[in-house]
């Protein structure tokens, strides 16, 4: 779920009326795994992005990590681009395997999180020396 945003006057969301006031959550979850959307959604499958054209700015409506509209995460691109940096300096530097099975099983909570967490070995994959010398 997203953060709870609450109406200020009354709507309609697809047939549905919502009273002024009304404490409304968006269920990114669900949309997330939407078969009607998403090819294989249960499938971790992140090559389905490489020819997509689907963004995640907040204005496809599909995928919403940010949320959308007037209350949308002010830190999207911040966000966006520490992820970047933080997985390109992962794979730069180490080689990466599973140890055992990826269970995709998820637990409750807050925030969504796998119940068995991934294991992974890694393997420094660029000399030593080179690493002392990056400054970033
Ligand atoms: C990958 C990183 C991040 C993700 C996935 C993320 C996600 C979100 C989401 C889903 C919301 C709620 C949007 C809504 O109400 O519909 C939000 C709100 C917010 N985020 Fe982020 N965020 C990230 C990084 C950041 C960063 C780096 C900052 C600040 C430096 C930030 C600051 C905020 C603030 C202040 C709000 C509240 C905006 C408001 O209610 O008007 N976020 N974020």
């Amino acid at each position: 779920m997203l953060v709870p945003h609450a109406a200020n006057q009354q709507c309609q969301v697809n047939g549905y009326d919502i009273p002024s006031g009304t404490v409304t959550f968006v269920n990114v979850w669900a949309i997330g795994r939407d078969a009607s959307v998403w090819e294989m959604p249960l499938k971790f499958y992140p090559e389905r992005f490489l020819d997509s054209k689907i963004d995640l700015r907040g204005q496809h409506f599909e995928l919403l990590p940010f949320g959308s509209g007037r209350r949308i995460c002010p830190g999207l691109s911040l966000g966006i681009d520490s992820v970047h940096l933080l997985l390109a300096n992962l794979l730069h530097v180490f080689d990466w395997s599973a140890i055992g099975e990826i269970d995709m099983t998820e637990k409750y909570g807050m925030m969504c999180s796998l119940a068995k967490p991934l294991v992974a070995a890694v393997e420094m994959r660029i000399p030593r020396q080179l690493l002392e010398t990056m400054t970033c």
